[in-house]
């Protein structure tokens, strides 16, 4: 019921195109009465030979042309309807989104979101556009045309009354048995379309590792449970398409059945007959229509669900009702330090903490370098400082001031992520630079490409910075997508720089260039970098060994050096993996 009344607020701001298209129904339903007197009173003139036939024929033939351009006018009414409610709708989704921020991208299967933004607001447009109006139109016409049969013969009108309600309340008896078959097709639809999105994503690991087939047949399953999912919902559907079909045709053989026996009687002359014949189908035509559009309406209702769910999520991040102001121009000039006070995390659902009471105090212009084992906290400690969490217990500052009294945009604004996977956008080399700096002018774009040592290398392609690049960029090497990764931190120019470094060893020329690169962007800002390399690490001013969410050390390259803790013996595990580490001076 919640979902309803959600949907109906949708529909509601569409009130003007929904009352129109409701009235151009009714007045196509006036027409149709209307025919049924045209034909009624053309067969009682043909049997009777009293009154004009041909006149009763052309009215007919005109009422037909009228009520096809009213049913013209409701459809396109109808569909202005769904597509303004799906326009709607999605940028409620979008703005969600954007308020959720990037942490719902990190607990919440992109497929999904995918299909519920996609799809699942398609799948709206039978609901709001036809259904809702429908029903509306399904609750006035058959009243009117009792109305009309009970002035012809109260019996009859009372019969064909009885038979009108005893059909939707077969639906109500099937309504929560399609209602759940609804809920389950929709969610056999949105892992399948999830699993396909991945496998599309994941096809170079996919086959790299031979696991094509394997990953096939977990496709095949979902794709089987879907069917199953599909099936039991069309059966569902179409029963309850016969049990009120049914109530259909035994209303009007009973209207019929019993205006003959009324005729017989003489209660009734022919023409009154020839009417109940035709206005009993109209009474019933609305409720047939309606149910056309019954399948589509859970559909809608099934995917809506999904729609509100996600409209009721709660950020993880809260905007402060008066947030603080960032740091300024001024103080990020002379750099911004970076604290971390007793922070503790843990993700939503998880059971311990990623990290644990972590004490961290980066100084303004230094380097601190994390190191630590797979699965040591290194990410949680980047998600807490972009803000994409807050931290359960403890404080994460930047310039003095707690990231939790910022607005969250405000908060983000003052990193930049320089990450191992740099996410390009399928669009020019120019448009995927300013997405960091959407107004940079034309010598803004090329003095950061300059300083990230891409410049030449755009130049040099076919259409200069006007190169349309591919999705994830499979065109471009790492060492080049790192590169544009480094132009769109220095064209945002935020005063701390994380650095996630690659794990991925580069070839020496590629090392250099990367190095002149990171050496301009690091000018001036304060550094955390997630360092693989010890040539990185040891060049920092600070080292922080992670283990368990924990800081298990911390301090200068030497005074750890001197200790005989894990630090230690990490450099020397390094030493014997590469016998002659590039950064081991
Ligand atoms: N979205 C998540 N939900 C639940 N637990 C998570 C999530 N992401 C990470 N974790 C858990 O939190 C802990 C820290 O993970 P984190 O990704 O921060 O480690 P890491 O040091 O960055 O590892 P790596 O070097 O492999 O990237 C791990 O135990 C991990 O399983």
């Amino acid at each position: 019921m919640l979902v309803r009344r959600r949907l109906l607020r949708f529909v509601r701001q569409s009130a003007p195109s929904v009352l129109l298209t409701v009235v151009l129904a009714l007045a196509a339903a006036a027409c149709a009465f209307g025919q049924a007197f045209a034909v009624a009173a053309a067969l009682h003139a043909a049997i009777t030979g009293s009154g004009d036939a041909v006149r009763a024929l052309a009215v007919f033939a005109l009422l037909v042309l009228v009520r096809s351009g009213l049913l013209w006018g409701r459809d396109l009414a109808a569909r202005s309807t769904a597509e303004n409610v799906k326009r709607r709708v999605r940028s409620r989704l979008t703005a969600k989104l954007a308020e959720l921020g990037p942490a719902h991208t990190v607990t919440h299967p992109a497929g999904s979101t995918q299909t519920t933004l996609g799809d699942g607001v398609t799948a709206l447009q039978g609901y709001v556009g036809f259904y809702v109006p429908q029903l509306v139109v399904s609750l006035l016409v058959p009243a009117a045309g009792v109305a009309l049969l009970m002035w012809i013969d109260p019996a009859v009108g009372f019969a064909v009354g009885l038979c009108l309600l005893a059909a939707p309340l077969s639906r109500r008896l099937w309504g929560r048995i399609l209602g759940e078959r609804g809920r389950r097709h929709w969610m056999a639809y949105e892992n399948f379309a999830a699993r396909i999105m991945d496998a599309l994503q994941g096809m170079t690991t996919l086959t790299s590792l031979g696991a094509g087939p394997h990953y096939g047949q977990r496709l095949r399953r979902d794709a089987e449970d879907l069917y199953r999912a599909t099936m039991g919902n069309l059966a569902a559907s179409s029963s309850v398409y016969i049990a009120t079909g049914f109530f259909f045709t035994a209303g009007t053989s009973v209207a019929v059945a019993l205006a003959a026996v009324r005729t017989a009687q003489g209660h009734l002359d022919a023409l009154a007959l020839l009417l109940v014949l035709w206005c009993s189908i109209e009474c019933f035509r609305p409720l047939h229509e309606l149910q056309n559009y019954w399948h589509e309406g859970f559909t809608g209702l099934s995917s809506g669900q999904r729609i509100v769910e996600l409209l009721d999520t709660e950020p993880v991040v809260s905007t402060p009702r008066t947030p603080a102001q960032p740091p300024n121009a001024r103080q990020v000039a002379t750099g911004v330090e970076l604290s971390l006070t007793d922070v503790t995390f843990t993700y939503p659902e998880a059971i311990r903490p990623a990290v644990h009471r972590v004490w961290l105090h980066v100084p303004a212009g230094s380097t601190q370098a994390i190191v630590g084992r797979s699965g040591a906290g290194k990410s949680t400690l980047v998600h807490l400082l972009t803000r994409v969490f807050d931290p359960d217990q403890g404080q994460v500052c930047i310039a003095g001031i707690d990231l939790r009294s910022l607005d969250p945009a405000d908060a983000r604004g003052l990193t930049t992520v320089v990450s191992q996977d740099t996410y390009l956008f399928h669009g020019t080399v120019a448009e995927n630079l300013r997405i960091a700096h959407p107004s940079a002018s034309d010598e803004e774009l090329y003095s950061a490409a300059r300083r990230a040592r891409i410049h030449e290398f755009v130049r040099s392609l076919p259409q200069g910075y006007d190169t349309v690049l591919t999705e994830r960029a499979a065109d471009l090497s790492g060492g080049q997508r790192q590169r544009i990764a480094i132009a769109r931190a220095l064209l945002k120019d935020a005063p701390v720089l994380i650095l996630d470094e690659a794990t991925a060893s580069v070839d020496g020329a590629t090392e250099a260039l990367l190095n002149e690169a990171l050496a301009e962007l690091r000018q001036g800002r304060t550094t955390v970098v997630i360092a693989h390399r010890l040539s990185t690490v040891v060049s920092a001013d600070q080292i922080a060994v992670l283990d368990e969410g924990q800081v298990v050390e911390n301090g200068t390259p030497a005074e750890l050096a001197d200790r005989d803790g894990y630090w230690s013996r990490l450099r020397a595990a390094h030493r014997e993996s590469h016998h002659a580490p590039a950064g081991s001076h």
